[in-house]
């Protein structure tokens, strides 16, 4: 919808418009992402054995009950200041590569996928860090001790002790995994809206 106010939108306009949508979809983004991590840590820090695995429903609905509202929204700045950035880039970048391979005249299904592969790639690479240092914040203190006493908390202690290199392991398989997701997501967006703006057209 912020892109209807442009008549040519540039790629700009692209951020803009992705930067917006990612800090709106935090609502989702913050708790699912908590109870995810919540999930990949469980285990840590019990002395006993534990007998029962746990979905991410009811991880989120025990901290609700524990820490109300508040408790499943941990992280919520954290998350909001990947999401923002890493939307932002997402579109610009999915935009940037589309025009260049609709310019070269590629077929529409290859331009949107390799368009897709390199937005969500490009997106990740440039706010790795930030998600790292967004996991760190959501599973702080399982287990008993907190380390971080905020966000900021975290991006200075973390800083201290590793660098910026550092908070981009696992960025290889991330971007592997990310180029074939989105470039499945984006011709699947492109082909149902038409399908759907098609139906809408015969119809009326
Ligand atoms: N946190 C992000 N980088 N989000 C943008 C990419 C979203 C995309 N669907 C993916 O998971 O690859």
């Amino acid at each position: 919808n912020v892109l209807k106010y442009y008549d040519s939108p540039t790629l700009f306009d692209h951020w803009k418009a992705g930067a917006l949508a990612g800090g709106a979809q935090v609502i989702l983004s913050c708790p699912s992402e908590l109870a995810k991590i919540r999930m990949q840590m469980y285990g840590v820090g019990a002395k006993t054995n534990l007998r029962h695995y746990q979905g991410s429903l009811n991880i989120l609905l025990k901290i609700y009950r524990s820490e109300g509202l508040v408790g499943c929204y941990r992280g919520i700045i954290a998350t909001a200041s990947r999401d923002v950035p890493a939307f932002g880039f997402y579109f610009l970048c999915y935009e940037a590569s589309r025009r260049e391979l609709v310019k070269k005249n590629y077929p529409e299904l290859m331009t949107e996928s390799v368009a897709g592969g390199i937005g969500g790639v490009m997106s990740w690479v440039l706010t790795y860090s930030i998600d790292s240092i967004k996991s760190r914040v959501q599973a702080d203190g399982v287990g008993g001790v907190c380390k971080y006493s905020g966000l900021m908390d975290a991006w200075a202690k973390s800083l201290q002790k590793e660098s910026i290199f550092d908070l981009n392991k696992g960025m290889g398989v991330a971007t592997i995994r990310a180029f074939f997701v989105n470039a499945f997501i984006f011709p699947a967006f492109v082909y149902s809206r038409k399908f759907l703006m098609e139906r809408k057209g015969s119809a009326a």
